[in-house]
């Protein structure tokens, strides 16, 4: 195993209520392997799998069969999140804490020495740039330093990897530039990024690897070079082939 976060054989199957009808599978059993400092897109379209396989690494869904491994641990033992930072896609923080105040709570949650928590809160609002925002209500903040607070939540524990299920969602041009920006900064830290996206303008810019998930299978897995190399044309028409729509690619 050599990946920081390993993905073997990974089946999900979700049981509905109703009796008599199958499960409904989101997984039919995907490998996948991350490697440190890498950044890593995890694609495809909606209802592909990619939140069911994030669940799966942060504890909140069991594997149907296979595993998954974080830092060589199987992802059943809490311990194996230990040096990871989640962002969720859908974000709901106290919003009349300030950003300040928020990082406290949350550096308090994972037992920060004080004096570090200092230190820790003021990279991490320089990193996110909210600054001029810092003691402001989170209830006064755009959609894109919302966005910007978690990321800085999600980093508080200093983690080796970080996990952001569509951490561009919903946010303009100028939003996603700045979170482009930040993934770049981590990954010149040495940190490990893995993302779902569906702005595969921007997983092409940021991504060193991408893997195209469709229908719970993985379709496709490699460099973002290597593919456009190979296929010949960008990230966005790759993917519409991969999933099916060849007449636009064509087009
Ligand atoms: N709790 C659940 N119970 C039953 N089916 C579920 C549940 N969660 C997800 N699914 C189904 O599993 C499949 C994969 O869903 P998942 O949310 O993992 O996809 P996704 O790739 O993250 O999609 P999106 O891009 O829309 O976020 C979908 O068919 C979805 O309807």
């Amino acid at each position: 195993m050599n990946g920081i976060l390993e993905i073997k054989d990974l089946r999900v199957e979700y049981r509905t209520r109703s009796i008599g009808q199958a499960p409904k599978v989101a997984l039919k059993g995907l490998n996948l392997s991350v490697k440190q400092g890498e950044v890593f897109g995890f694609l495809g379209p909606n209802g592909a799998g990619k939140t069911t396989t994030m669940n799966v690494l942060l504890g909140f869904v069991n594997a149907t069969a296979g595993a998954a491994y974080l830092f060589g641990v199987n992802v059943n033992e809490p311990i194996a999140r230990q040096r990871i930072g989640y962002l969720p896609e859908l974000t709901y923080y106290y919003k009349f804490l300030s950003a300040d105040e928020l990082l406290r709570f949350y550096a308090r949650i994972f037992g920060i020495p004080r004096s570090e928590t200092n230190r820790r809160i003021d990279e991490l609002i320089k990193l996110v740039e909210l600054e001029h925002a810092r003691h402001r209500p989170i209830k006064t903040y755009s959609k894109g330093m919302q966005q910007r607070v978690g990321l800085a939540q999600a980093l508080i524990n200093n983690p080796d990897l970080l996990i952001l299920d569509e951490p561009t969602s919903g946010l303009d041009p100028i939003g996603r530039m700045k979170v482009r920006e930040i993934i770049q900064r981590l990954k010149n830290e040495g940190k490990t990024v893995f993302f779902s996206s569906h702005e595969l303008g921007e997983v092409e810019t940021v991504c060193d690897r991408v893997a195209i998930l469709y229908q719970g299978e993985l379709k496709v897995e490699g460099r973002v070079n290597d593919l456009l190399q190979k296929y010949q044309t960008n990230l966005e028409q790759i993917f519409l082939k991969i999933i099916g729509y060849p007449q636009q690619v064509n087009s």
